[in-house]
């Protein structure tokens, strides 16, 4: 399981994004999160991939209690995550050729032996072409690079995926072609999923359940319960757009 136990968090203190947020992702089952910009779904995320340390609340991870975010965390939990950003230049080193970039995580964790024969793996999973694959992000499209990022995210092999709005910027064909490297992927190691997103249309289809950020949190106190999200059941197989 991956849990995420009343969490408050943002970028002070005094003033967090939110306060006491819970979500389970359970082996295996694909999560979207939708809610409106700005409301936290993207720092929940950062939490969820222990990148960003929340003020308040626990992470566990197969039942394993988050001790620290960034690289503070250990190896073993950091490589449990693999993560995909919306942006995929901010996300990449403009200096790497896009198989340095996917073997990037290989080398970190000193596997550097297995990059030649998984990187070729996972760029034909993305559909990336050598050539492709010898330029640099400058050199190549967004959705070339998202896919990049995407075969960098599944490298080390990740019983947990975050992505957060991964196909915000991209096409529809491109956004099919990355839900069904994931979709494939997670068949193959019964990955959980977490997806944040906007497209209720794509993450319903994507996801077995989608949950609405008005669930997640608490209210404050005197307030009414939270609401469910109309016309949602709570659990639903789907198929990728
Ligand atoms: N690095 C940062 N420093 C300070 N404030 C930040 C930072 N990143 C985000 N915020 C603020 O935190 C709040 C939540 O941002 P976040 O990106 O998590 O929202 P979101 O729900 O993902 O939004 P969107 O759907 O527009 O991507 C926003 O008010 C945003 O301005």
């Amino acid at each position: 399981m991956l849990e995420l136990h009343s969490l408050t968090a943002g970028y002070d203190r005094r003033a967090p994004v939110f306060r006491d947020v819970s979500l389970t992702v359970a082996p295996g089952e694909a999560v979207g999160l939708l809610g409106p910009s700005g409301c936290g779904k993207s720092t929940l995320a950062r939490v969820a991939a222990l990148l960003h340390r929340p003020d308040a609340g626990r992470v566990t991870v197969d039942g394993r209690p988050v001790p620290g975010w960034r690289h503070r965390a250990p190896r073993a939990l950091r490589t449990s995550i693999g993560v995909v950003f919306q942006q995929p230049r901010l996300a990449a080193d403009p200096r790497l050729r896009l198989r340095d970039l996917i073997a990037e995580p290989l080398r970190a964790t000193g596997r550097r032996a297995e990059a030649l024969a998984r990187t070729a793996e996972l760029a034909a999973r993305v559909g990336l072409t050598d050539d492709l694959l010898s330029r640099r992000p400058h050199e190549v499209s967004d959705g070339q690079l998202q896919r990049a990022c995407l075969a960098r995210a599944l490298v080390l092999r990740p019983r947990w995926l975050v992505c957060d709005e991964m196909t915000a910027m991209l096409d529809a064909s491109t956004t099919a072609a990355l839900v069904s490297v994931v979709e494939e992927y997670r068949r193959e190691h019964a990955a959980g999923l977490l997806a944040v997103g906007h497209d209720r249309v794509l993450l319903d289809r994507w996801c077995d359940r989608t949950v609405h950020w008005s669930s997640l949190a608490a209210p404050p106190p005197g307030a009414a319960a939270p609401r469910a999200v109309p016309g949602k059941e709570p659990a639903r197989t789907g198929t990728p757009a």
